[in-house]
């Protein structure tokens, strides 16, 4: 397995909450964030995707999905199919294991040069702000790309729920990228062959404290996801998760029994720029933790990845330069969260 990145070992926040607290330390405050916009009550929502009527050939929701992935890069996805009692067990086995004693999750602690396992990723200096979160990181697929020192030690219902998860959202998201390709009238080979003969799949669960002062610190700093696809699964009843759309930041808030699906760096290079990764960030609530669960799809590291040959055309040039996964992800890691300046750095100059 080849290495694409590094964080800094850091302290756990939630362990930090334990004590009550009434300032929040030097290290985790964030003071200037752009507030999200409450001005208008009339916000518009993320677009929700019925993927029952996609399946059906239905024109008018094809349509939806296009228009979601253009002007959004964010969508809700109902009538999934994913099965509803599997992912409530995925919801309650992963709540357990972040609530495990700290005694129990020292065995699943990142150790020094190694992204997997709980903390933090993307703290590249002594002197960073950190986020205001725990969370546990884990390669998930190819089955050999798992890790021998976590994932053979996770509680065995866990195991089990978090393999039958894996498989079955590995699934859906093949299904999605064919939909899109269907959307934007190229092959589906195109996306799906060249670059997913063999998804490479990770999982994030973050457990998100509540904080006194939560306008001053971040869940996670804005960013756009490197991978091609993910998939979100909010696992309890608390919303943070905001977008930026035209300049705002708009709170998403999901619906039950739906995916929030988002286009990554990935994706938007492939389709040369037509769908696009969006910048979102994770808010903290002021008395109630959050949990999330993303997972996230990518194509194998040694992939070359640039726009696919039939969406660069006389009228759209490429946006972007070719370039391998593992690179990508190299630079990717080294940089910290930085909205979506990575892409930036193979944006073909005008
Ligand atoms: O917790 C969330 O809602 C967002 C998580 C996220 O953006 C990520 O893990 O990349
Ligand atoms: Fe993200």
């Amino acid at each position: 397995m080849s290495k694409y990145g590094t964080s800094l070992l850091v302290p756990s926040v939630h362990e930090l909450v334990k004590q009550p607290i009434t300032k929040v330390p030097d290290q985790y405050l964030h003071p200037n964030q752009d507030p999200p916009d409450i001005s208008n009550t009339t916000l518009p929502q993320v677009p929700v995707i019925d993927l029952s009527k996609l399946l059906s050939e239905d024109v008018t929701e094809l349509e939806k999905l296009d228009d979601a992935c253009k002007e959004w890069g964010f969508f809700q996805l109902i009538n999934h199919g994913v099965n509803p009692s599997m992912v409530e067990n995925v919801k309650r086995d992963v709540q357990e294991f972040l609530n495990l004693p700290m005694e129990k999750k020292k065995q699943f602690w990142q150790i020094p040069d190694e992204l997997e396992g709980f903390g933090q990723l993307f703290v590249v200096s002594e002197d960073q702000k950190l986020e205001w979160a725990d969370m546990f990181f884990i390669h998930t697929l190819p089955i050999n790309a798992r890790n021998l020192r976590l994932f053979p030690n996770f509680p065995q219902p866990l195991r089990d729920n978090i393999e039958n998860y894996s498989s079955q959202l590995k699934k859906l998201c093949l299904t999605i990228i064919e939909r899109m390709a269907m959307a934007l009238k190229i092959e589906s080979n195109e996306l799906l062959d060249y670059v997913f003969e063999d998804v490479f799949q990770t999982m994030r669960w973050t457990y998100y404290p509540p904080c006194p002062q939560p306008e001053n610190v971040i869940g996670i700093n804005p960013h756009s996801d490197a991978c091609a696809l993910t998939i979100l699964l909010q696992a309890n009843e608390t919303e943070g998760l905001q977008i930026k759309k035209d300049g705002n930041w708009i709170p998403v808030k999901p619906l039950p029994n739906a995916f929030v699906i988002n286009v990554g760096d990935i994706l938007e290079i492939l389709t040369n720029g037509i769908y696009r990764s969006i910048e979102h960030r994770a808010t903290i609530n002021k008395e109630k933790e959050r949990i999330s669960v993303a997972t996230f799809h990518r194509p194998l590291m040694n992939k070359v990845i640039g726009p696919t040959p039939s969406l660069v055309t006389s009228e759209r040039a490429a946006v972007f330069k070719r370039i391998a996964v593992e690179d990508y992800y190299k630079a990717y890691f080294s940089r910290g969260l930085k909205g979506k300046s990575c892409l930036d750095l193979i944006r073909v100059q005008k």
